[in-house]
């Protein structure tokens, strides 16, 4: 991402543009699938992610200023840079965003997720989340067992699961991690 603070729902690329790999990402813990959203309600592609990766639990969750109780309060908490102490797990069934996640060197990395989008943000990586110039996304959240949705912002460098991320990404990547 470039350093802009302009209108948070930009693309906010780099000039000239920086592409990150899938295997950067995979890097950092990222997974991504592409799906068929149109058949989300019935689609064995989806169910064999769920049942081989625990997946139980799923809801849907529509973000826009008209369908989001509390949206103002909402929309700025997934702005928070935060973690949680369990993976991320959206699938884009309508509508896009952005995931940003920060890499190794403490640079934002923006995912834009449209229709058909899965990904998975690993626990303890700090992130944020932000609808794009669109303003809506439909997305199911999946869990493994009861959800807990809660964001720890930054800075949570001593929390446990953070320590674990980063000695996770550290162990796979032989790289550094900057801690702030
Ligand atoms: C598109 S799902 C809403 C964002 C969210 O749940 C979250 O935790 C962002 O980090
Ligand atoms: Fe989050």
């Amino acid at each position: 991402m470039d350093d802009s603070t302009e209108d948070q729902r930009l693309p906010h690329r780099q000039t000239p543009n920086k592409p990150v790999s899938a295997q950067e990402l995979a890097e950092l813990g990222v997974i991504q699938w592409h799906l068929d959203a149109d058949k989300y309600e019935n689609d064995p592609e989806l169910e064999k992610i769920r049942k081989d990766r625990g997946y139980n639990y799923h809801d849907i969750i529509d973000v826009s200023p008209d369908t989001l109780p509390e949206y103002e309060r909402k929309i700025k908490s997934f702005y928070e840079e935060h973690i949680h102490t369990d993976e991320e797990i959206r699938y884009c069934i309508g509508g896009s965003g952005y995931f940003d996640i920060r890499d190794s060197q403490d640079r934002w990395i923006r995912i834009w997720t449209k229709k058909g989008d899965m990904i998975v943000l690993p626990a303890g990586s700090y992130h944020r989340f932000t609808l794009d110039e669109n303003n809506y996304i439909k997305a199911m959240r999946l869990f493994v067992g009861e959800p807990v949705w809660t964001p720890y912002n930054r800075p949570q460098d001593d929390h446990p699961i953070r320590q674990l991320y980063v000695e996770s990404i550290l162990k796979s990547n032989a790289g550094t991690i900057t801690a702030h």
